[in-house]
């Protein structure tokens, strides 16, 4: 099984307060795993060290082969294009259509050609059902389908692991259900996810490996068989 991310003897801290200890887990290519917890318990933060935005001070990690310890400030892009990463909030640019928020990650991430541009495009489009939907602005699409491009940006490199924290947070349940649905298919077709979420539904709905922040710790939750 090929390692995409290992944590090691790690904490967590925000600031001087310590979030999370002791953080001993793996995730293999292809894993679909969720992380879930209370509000507070520092799901937001162990997604935030895992991408760079909070420092790892204490214990070992690797993800995608960089090595979090030792990650610089100008590691961090490099590190992001090997990532995927989906919020909860979306995060379009309001002031451009879906085929020009994807065209400039293309272009920041160094791709030239047009054609290949406008293909890759039309390939994650394709992959997240809005194949169609390129030329709307942000606004002109609902809450379900702006998350449905947000995976299609996440989609755009090629990641080797796609971070998604809450990202059915602001959808109702129904929208949620087609935004998990799209994320099952990504990840039937190779991609490797870790899912921060609160929502149990989608959990009972789609078992899977789950770890579980509580009490300064996080370990995986042994599920019974139906
Ligand atoms: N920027 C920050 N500075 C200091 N403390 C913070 C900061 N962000 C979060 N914390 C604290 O770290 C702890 C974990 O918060 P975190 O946001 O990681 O939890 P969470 O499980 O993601 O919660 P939620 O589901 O509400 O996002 C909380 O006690 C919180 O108050």
């Amino acid at each position: 099984m090929q390692q995409v991310l290992y944590l090691k003897d790690a904490s967590i801290f925000q600031g001087d307060s310590l979030v999370l200890s002791d953080i001993n887990i793996e995730i293999n290519k292809g894993e679909f795993v969720y992380l879930i917890g209370k509000t507070g318990t520092g799901k937001s933060s162990f997604m935030k060290t895992l991408y760079g935005d909070l420092p790892l001070t204490k214990g070992e990690g690797e993800i995608v082969d960089f090595n979090l310890k030792a990650l610089k400030e100008k590691d961090i892009p490099f590190l992001r294009r090997k990532l995927g990463i989906v919020f909860q909030d979306f995060k379009l640019l309001t002031d451009r259509t879906i085929n020009d928020n994807l065209a400039f990650v293309l272009k920041a991430t160094g791709w030239k050609d047009k054609n290949d541009i406008k293909a890759r495009i039309d390939e994650v489009l394709d992959k997240v059902g809005m194949k169609t939907k390129g030329f709307k602005f942000p606004h002109e699409l609902s809450g379900g389908e702006q998350q449905r491009i947000a995976i299609a940006r996440a989609l755009l490199n090629n990641p080797e692991l796609i971070l998604a924290d809450e990202p059915t947070g602001n959808l109702d349940p129904q929208t949620s259900v087609e935004v998990m649905e799209v994320l099952q298919d990504i990840n039937k077709n190779g991609n490797t996810i870790l899912m921060a979420t609160h929502d149990y539904a989608l959990l009972l709905k789609y078992p899977s490996k789950t770890l579980k922040c509580d009490d300064n710790q996080i370990y995986e939750v042994v599920q019974r068989k139906q």
